[in-house]
């Protein structure tokens, strides 16, 4: 039900867009679903400049890591990396699929879709993510593995799954099936080693990679770069956990200079904490706090700046950049099987987005940048908050962005064509391409990214 309704509400918001460039708005979300249900290709990560400045020696780190990986599953080709054109120390892995010509095992394990997303990436299948197995399942036993698309099943099936599946590769047991359900179950381990995964995606566990490097959507790597910080400003991060990009930022900045980064969860507080530590970065002041409260309603609060770089609320014109990489409905994040997303939680962020958006022009000094992102395809959460910007606060204008990597805005919400080339929009290679004309063929996780910067 929630499904219906989203995709009408889908149709409904790309349909001025499709009518404009003669596109059956139907096929398009249907063709962008098909996208997102599958991994972009290419995997991308970034090494720690500070603990390697050399590139090549972060490279020769995750080469081992993907040796490891190739070595335990049927990689018969070795998986191919370079560091980025435009980005010197981003490195990309080529993964590979869909592998169609896997023979199917008759002994089937049906995962919870969660998990069947995660081996689309490169993972191996835990305990507490089966579903469903044989009864007489023995160790080392080679099976196919299917994920739960509609998220409908129960756990502890024994009977082949007939419901909504998706196949995502074959794998050899390492546990039985009395580890997974009933009294004596283990609540971990690893289930079962995917040897054949429907696509090769390799997942680069962060713990193998410990300070070296660290493993990113390209989307979120090109964001450090286009906000261009330098060695002596003063950063707000509004929404920081857990850290990729307050880390990256922290970075570039040589670990000079202040990067004040600001979360509203606790629980995620702890990630950001440990991956600011874990690269020894002593420029991240952490908080936990809610953004939509960072401003003091004094102008010159003498306190903040005696006790800088202490807890917020900061003064208004404080800081000389601010990244807002916004809470958002993640319809960009991939891959996806199902879309039983709440239309009322959807439909409302775009409102929640603008406060924060509010809050960051206060923020900023005049001459200063924000860097407005998010991991969403909608252009609810999109051009039509730059839109929104623009109109609300004359101070602010958009400016172009450098590196530019990604496909331009798309024409929506009364935005010019001079703006939409400011403005980076990533995603599926076919969505993007069909929509914005583009010759490009990039396919990535969706993501947007908008620069502005205050009037003096
Ligand atoms: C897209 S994630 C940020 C990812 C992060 N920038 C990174 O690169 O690792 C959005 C974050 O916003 C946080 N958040 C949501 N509302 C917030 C608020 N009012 N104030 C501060 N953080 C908030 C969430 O807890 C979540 O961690």
């Amino acid at each position: 039900m929630e499904q219906t309704k989203f995709m009408a509400y889908l149709k409904e918001l790309f349909e001025p867009l499709c009518n404009q460039l003669s596109l059956h708005v139907g096929d398009v979300i249907e063709n962008l679903c098909a996208e997102l249900a599958t991994p972009p290709l290419t995997s991308s990560v970034r090494v720690n400049t500070l603990k390697t400045p050399i590139v090549s020696e972060g490279v020769e780190s995750v080469k081992d890591v993907l040796e490891k990986y190739c070595r335990e599953r049927n990689c018969s080709t070795s998986i191919s990396m370079s560091v980025h054109p435009l980005l010197p120390d981003v490195l990309l892995i080529e993964g590979s699929g869909p592998h169609s010509d896997l023979r199917l095992y008759d002994k089937e394990i049906l995962v919870e879709m969660t998990c069947g997303q995660s081996v689309l990436r490169g993972a191996d299948v835990y305990g507490p993510g089966i579903l469903g197995a044989p009864k007489d399942l023995f160790i080392g036993e080679s099976v196919s593995v299917y994920a739960d698309s509609g998220n409908e099943s129960r756990k502890g099936l024994v009977k082949k799954y007939d419901g909504p599946k998706v196949y995502i590769g074959n794998g050899k047991a390492c546990q039985t099936r009395a580890d997974w359900f009933g009294p004596s179950a283990k609540s971990s381990g690893l289930a079962i080693r995917m040897t054949d995964p429907l696509y090769i995606s390799p997942s680069l566990n962060e713990m193998l990679l410990n300070d070296v490097a660290f493993p990113q959507s390209l989307p979120s790597l090109v964001v450090s770069h286009v906000l261009k910080p330098t060695e002596t400003d003063r950063v707000l991060d509004m929404c920081a956990a857990p850290g990729g990009k307050a880390t990256h930022l922290a970075t570039l900045m040589r670990n000079k200079g202040v990067i004040i980064a600001l979360d509203r969860s606790a629980g995620k507080m702890k990630s950001l904490k440990h991956n600011v530590k874990r690269f020894g970065l002593t420029n991240v002041h952490c908080f936990h706090h809610d953004s939509t409260a960072a401003c003091s309603s004094k102008s010159d609060d003498a306190s903040s700046q005696r006790n800088f770089p202490g807890p917020p609320p900061y003064p208004p014109a404080f800081f000389d950049k601010v990244l807002l990489d916004a809470p958002c409905s993640g319809l960009g994040q991939r891959p996806r099987f199902n879309f039983s997303i709440n239309l009322t939680d959807f439909t409302s962020l775009p409102l929640y987005q603008k406060k924060l958006l509010a809050q960051a022009v206060l923020l900023l000094k005049p001459g200063g940048k924000l860097l407005y992102s998010t991991c969403s395809l909608s252009p609810e959460e999109n051009e039509a908050q730059v839109k929104w910007l623009l109109s609300t606060f004359k101070e602010m204008i958009l400016i172009e962005q450098s590196p530019v990597i990604g496909y331009p805005g798309l024409s929506m919400f009364e935005l010019s064509r001079e703006e939409c080339l400011k403005l980076q929009r990533f995603g599926p290679a076919a969505f993007n391409k069909q929509l914005s004309s583009s010759p490009l063929s990039l396919d990535t996780i969706g993501f947007f990214i908008a620069l502005f910067e205050k009037k003096n």
